[in-house]
């Protein structure tokens, strides 16, 4: 494995570096100030900086090179470094129009979708002029298991019919939000549960489509994005909205989850790394007890343990990431599947320990990481539970040693 960066991507790490040290960072506070204006539209200023990403060419970059004219032309393993900078400001990746759940949708549109599906959505995402929302989980079912999904899909003529509850969808609750991609079944009774859903298309001004309320993460509504509980009473959509056919959900939301998964993951590895360097930067200025906190050796084995977790996990996403450019993503699945469980638990003990270092400020609203803990403890949830991951990587391993 050679995880050495050509001077391409040396050259993107440091203008995204740059991007951010000039334009994010300082802008932190006016952006949480403007999101508390208007919580559910784009902030002014995510557009005047989404403008000059795009100006400078720091945009669409994790799509990967097998997606052709719509890739930046980066593989996986190019991009994570990127991702993880990103990763270091919960709405930067917006930035770059890198954010989930846009980029999981642009990745199945351009893989699924048709032309004409391309036309309408998957180009004005890819442009940043709108954003959409992936709607998946629902509320009175176990929905890390895809196939007790309960969504009906009822076609009527040229036109599918939509009822069902769905929560937890993310960027639903955004006034820019146009269009989701909505799973649900068109043939409950399939004796074969893997061929039961599909994913069709619905925009989000359909009648019948109501977002109930914005879900809460710890108390955050992680506003503009917001996390809707979204309900679909009588929705008509055309038929031609279906991606792929009839029967396909399953086999799509497989195909979307390996590059989405990962993203997250070499974004947890950015929040953990600034939360390390915050932690490193306190220690070294608060005087405990007569003397810099860094003298303590409590401190400093919290300061080597997170350093040690956090190149362990950064390691092991390259290494997926890689595979998943020289194998494939099924191929990459196992290291998927490891890097998902590690990344955002991982994320969580270096976050907890630059929390205890910050004391009282550090669970406020002064520093980035009460929130930071929230969004990566809520990942140990979306995109499949940890105990999800596990129970599929378990089964996998022991049938490649015993058959
Ligand atoms: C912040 C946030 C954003 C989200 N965004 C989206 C989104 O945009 N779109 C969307 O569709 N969904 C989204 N989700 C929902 C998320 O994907 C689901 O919560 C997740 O898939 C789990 O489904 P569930 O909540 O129904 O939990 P359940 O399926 O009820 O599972 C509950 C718990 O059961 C346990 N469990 C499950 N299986 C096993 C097993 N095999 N062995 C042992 N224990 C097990 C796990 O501990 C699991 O957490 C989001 C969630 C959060 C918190």
């Amino acid at each position: 494995m050679n995880f050495e960066y050509s001077d391409k991507v040396k050259d993107l790490i440091a203008r995204v570096t740059e991007f951010m040290d000039l334009y994010v960072y300082p802008v932190e506070a006016e952006m949480h100030k403007q999101v508390e204006l208007d919580p559910w539209s784009t902030p002014p200023l995510m557009e005047d900086l989404k403008a000059k990403a795009k100006a400078q060419g720091l945009w669409n970059l994790f799509l990967p090179l097998s997606y052709g004219k719509y890739s930046a032309g980066l593989t996986n393993l190019e991009y994570a470094p990127l991702a993880e900078i990103m990763g270091k400001v919960l709405w930067a990746p917006e930035v770059f129009n890198c954010a989930a759940p846009d980029t999981g949708n642009m990745e199945v549109l351009a893989k699924y979708g048709n032309e004409t599906q391309k036309k309408q959505w998957l180009e004005p995402l890819l442009e940043g002029n709108i954003r959409s929302a992936f709607a998946m989980t629902e509320p009175d079912v176990a929905s890390s298991d895809a196939t007790n999904i309960e969504l009906s899909i009822v076609r009527d003529g040229d036109e599918y019919v939509i009822n069902g509850r769905k929560f937890y969808i993310s960027g639903a609750c955004r006034k820019q939000c146009e269009i989701m991609i909505v799973m649900g079944k068109t043939d409950p009774e399939n004796s074969n549960r893997y061929i039961q859903q599909s994913q069709v298309l619905v925009p989000m001004k359909t009648p019948g489509v109501t977002v109930v309320r914005p879900m809460k993460v710890f108390g955050y509504d992680d506003a503009p994005e917001g996390h809707a509980e979204v309900v679909f009473d009588n929705v008509r959509v055309p038929v031609d909205n279906i991606i792929m056919g009839e029967g396909k959900g399953f086999e799509i939301a497989q195909g979307r989850l390996g590059p989405g998964r990962i993203h997250h993951c070499m974004r947890s590895i950015g929040a953990a790394q600034r939360a390390l360097d915050l932690m490193c930067k306190r220690v070294s200025e608060r005087i405990v007890f007569g003397q810099p906190m860094i003298k303590q050796q409590s401190i400093r084995e919290d300061i080597a343990k997170s350093a040690c977790q956090i190149e362990q996990a950064r390691l092991m996403t390259l290494k997926a990431a890689q595979k998943m450019d020289t194998e494939g993503n099924k191929a990459a699945k196992d290291l998927i599947a490891m890097i998902k469980i590690v990344a955002p638990s991982m994320a969580l003990d270096v976050i907890d320990r630059a929390i205890q270092c910050h004391g009282a400020a550090g669970v406020g609203q002064d520093t980035f990481l009460a929130h930071a803990w929230a969004a990566q403890r809520s990942l140990r949830l979306a995109d499949g539970p940890d105990q999800v991951h596990m129970m599929q990587l378990g089964r996998d391993l022991v049938k490649k040693v015993a058959g």
